[in-house]
């Protein structure tokens, strides 16, 4: 198997590079009667796409989805529902003089060694175009979700190199090019993005999700652990370096008792587990942040070797995100939707839709 699947019983396949002539994707095991349209999934994949914003690559797609199948008079079928995104805006020419070059921190190298050829036009395979379709699938995971337990999946820029955001406002995250969850730190974004792009480098990001409304008693007890499988999920994001899981590497320096979500009549005290216990939901809402390392296609130079081994300076041209981070909300939403709606599926394969034993509220904690 070539690694281009994700999920056991709610399925997406990917497949496309980024100056080939489409992108497309396979979603398997939606069940029947989901009502949705292009329009719905265009309506996320506008919140993905290049070339909105003077801080991303200045690429101009549409993305515009077509639905090829599995979608009859408006409502899912229950067969293979098959998503396409036609390719309009390549310039694979600016990418000839890098052929046989390897950018330092791209996929370059390791898909060399691998393959042994590889398609040099723009990231080819490896360039982050490929998660587009994954925004597309997620987009019929969160409606689904939506609609059957009331799950919303929602995330948000928490930090911009040495920029933190603390306040968390939702109704701002659609407000700005960056998802930031604070009004107020966006001028310090801009200024700082403006600053880098001049010098030509670029910067790494952090990215939170959250999922309301999941249920306890969500994934499985020991390898297919629910944050098990979100981490795999949203590890395999280009340039994704770490990912937490509720309080995640903060553990490290907490005591037990500070760890610990204590737990009353009103519900969790706190949500250090991010929403997890035993590899299984606890109806709290679930957390995950990811971090995102600076784009490697720079103009700066910078020292590497042709694929013959020959040292060179190395020099990016082509269009580049100066923060990839920036437009990773989305696609990291996508993830943990497509987790859930894989999940669900799952605990009512084995369970029904029963639910045991004693329910605690989710507490104000989330
Ligand atoms: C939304 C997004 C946009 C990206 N844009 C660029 C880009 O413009 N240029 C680039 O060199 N890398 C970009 N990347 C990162 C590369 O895709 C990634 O570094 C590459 O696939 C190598 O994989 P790795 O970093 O996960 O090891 C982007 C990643 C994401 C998530
Ligand atoms: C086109 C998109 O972003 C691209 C992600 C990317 C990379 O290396 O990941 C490199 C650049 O494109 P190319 O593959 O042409 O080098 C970005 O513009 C997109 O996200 O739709």
């Amino acid at each position: 198997m070539s690694g281009n699947t994700f999920g056991k019983l709610f399925c997406v396949t990917t497949f496309g590079e980024s100056h080939g002539p489409a992108l497309g994707c396979i979603v398997d095991g939606c069940p029947p009667g989901l009502e949705i349209s292009a329009e719905e999934i265009q309506l996320e994949l506008d919140r993905r796409k290049p070339g909105t914003s003077r801080y991303t690559t200045q690429r101009r797609e549409a993305d515009e989805v077509k639905i090829l199948s599995g979608v009859f008079e408006g409502k899912t079928t229950g067969t293979p529902i098959g998503l396409l995104i036609e390719n309009t805006d390549q310039r694979s020419k600016d990418y000839a003089n890098i052929a046989e070059q390897i950018r330092p921190a791209h996929a370059d190298y390791t898909y060399w060694a691998k393959y042994g050829l590889r398609d040099y036009r723009g990231g080819g395979r490896s360039s982050a175009r490929e998660t587009a379709m994954r925004v597309a699938a997620g987009a019929i995971a969160k409606k689904w979700l939506k609609q059957q337990l009331g799950i919303e999946v929602r995330g948000y820029l928490s930090q911009l190199g040495p920029i933190k955001v603390e306040k968390l406002d939702w109704s701002q995250v659609s407000e700005n090019p960056f998802f930031c969850p604070d009004a107020d730190k966006v001028p310090e974004m801009e200024e700082y993005m403006q600053a880098l792009i001049k010098e030509g480098d670029s910067i790494g990001a952090r990215i939170s999700v959250h999922a309301s409304g999941v249920p306890a008693g969500l994934g499985e007890p020991i390898f297919d652990r629910l944050d098990a499988d979100l981490a795999h999920a949203l590890m395999s994001i280009n340039a994704v370096k770490g990912v937490e899981i509720g309080a995640g590497f903060a553990s490290v320096e907490q005591k037990g008792t500070e760890h610990r979500d204590e737990i009353t009549v009103e519900g969790f005290q706190s949500n250090n587990a991010g929403g997890v216990l035993g590899g299984i939901s606890s109806g709290q809402e679930l957390i995950a942040h990811i971090a995102l390392k600076p784009t490697s296609s720079l103009r700066i130079p910078g020292r590497s070797l042709d694929i013959n081994g020959n040292p060179i300076e190395v020099v990016t041209t082509g269009r580049h995100d100066p923060c990839v981070g920036i437009r990773a909300t989305p696609i990291a939403e996508a993830m943990m939707a497509l987790v859930l709606m894989d999940h669900v599926l799952r605990q009512r394969g084995q369970n029904g839709d029963v639910a045991f034993g004693l329910r605690i509220p989710a507490g104000d904690a989330g």
